[in-house]
């Protein structure tokens, strides 16, 4: 068969009734969550594997907080490459069954993904192996890049503003990286993390890349504990609102969300959706941070594999939520 210029789907930008309602302005989701692999993460890691397959490696290793080391499995798998995917020791069991599946080997080490991906740079080492950077290198912002060109594509006109997650900061990276290609770089970026994960926050009022002391927010997609340098970059050159939304606003905008529009996601992408679900669209409008007309607003709905039914309910038993 033709082999696929790419490991990525186009993903579909679905207009939502439901948010746009809440919104009170046209609301588009790109929803990454249909992407193989379960979020956008196989735009910059399928791509960043298919360019180190082309130069003879022979041992994909990644560390991940879950969702990237499954992109990068799939890509493994689809390149023939045996993978071994380092993760923190809480992930859950059904990311290690899906690597599992996926054929990779799997190691759990470490409270964070901090630690997990120490112990891939080490693997790295060995002849043939290469580290798939879950969201610190070019090659993964130049992937997620092609986000914005099938936006462009399914708009033609830019976005009133982008709604999207930050853990590490790649696809913000991605993204700006996208937006300054197709001549977007006027369109506001609403970048959201949740507090115990707030490092790109962090590191925005400070001037400076700052290491947070602990994860203590549920969305360990998020997890993180030190922004990539690029993504602090990317304040000087587009109009980026850095945002925080706490845990039981992520958590109960992934209930909405699965209510709204009968999709699940992990809290990691609930972050994005609190922007909507939480009204902070509307106070970032009053304050004048945004224009109180926008044409519309794009949410990247990253998606996330480490979410089921008995998962959500127990973490809105455990966020005091009903
Ligand atoms: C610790 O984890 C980092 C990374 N998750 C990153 C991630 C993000 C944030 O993307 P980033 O800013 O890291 O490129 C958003 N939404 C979802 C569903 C994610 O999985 C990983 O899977 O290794």
């Amino acid at each position: 068969c033709a082999r696929a210029e790419h490991f990525h789907t186009v993903t579909p930008l679905l207009e939502s009734w439901a948010l746009s309602q809440v919104a009170g302005t046209t609301v588009f989701l790109k929803c990454e969550n249909v992407q193989p692999a379960g979020s956008f993460k196989i735009r910059g890691i399928g791509h960043f594997c298919q360019e180190m397959a082309k130069k003879g490696c022979r041992h994909l290793v990644c560390s991940s907080g879950g969702n990237a080391g499954i992109a990068a499995a799939y890509a493994a798998r689809k390149l023939g490459i045996p993978a071994t995917i380092v993760l923190p020791e809480g992930t859950s069991l059904q990311v290690v069954r899906r690597l599992q599946g996926e054929g990779a080997e799997v190691q759990l080490t470490g409270k964070v993904w901090d630690e997990a991906s120490l112990k891939a740079q080490e693997l790295a080492t060995r002849d043939g192996w290469v580290n798939v950077p879950p969201f610190d290198h070019p090659l993964i912002w130049e992937g997620h890049a092609s986000l914005v060109r099938e936006l462009k594509a399914a708009l033609g006109t830019p976005p009133g503003a982008l709604v999207l997650a930050v853990g590490g900061g790649g696809l913000l990276a991605g993204v700006s990286a996208g937006l300054a290609e197709v001549g977007w770089q006027h369109v506001p970026i609403i970048a959201v993390e949740t507090q115990g994960a707030h490092c790109f926050n962090a590191a925005v009022k400070a001037g400076r890349l700052v290491t947070l002391p602990d994860i203590t927010s549920v969305a360990k997609s998020l997890g993180a504990k030190t922004v990539a340098a690029r993504a602090l970059a990317c304040v000087q050159e587009l109009e980026i609102i850095s945002e925080v939304v706490e845990d039981v606003q992520a958590v109960s905008a992934v209930q909405q969300f699965l209510d709204d529009e009968r999709m699940l996601v992990e809290p990691a992408c609930g972050a994005a959706l609190a922007v909507i679900y939480s009204g902070l669209l509307g106070r970032l409008q009053a304050e004048g941070r945004l224009r109180p007309s926008l044409a519309s607003v794009v949410v990247i709905v990253c998606g996330g594999n480490s979410i089921d039914g008995g998962g959500l309910q127990a973490l809105k038993a455990r966020l005091g939520q009903s």
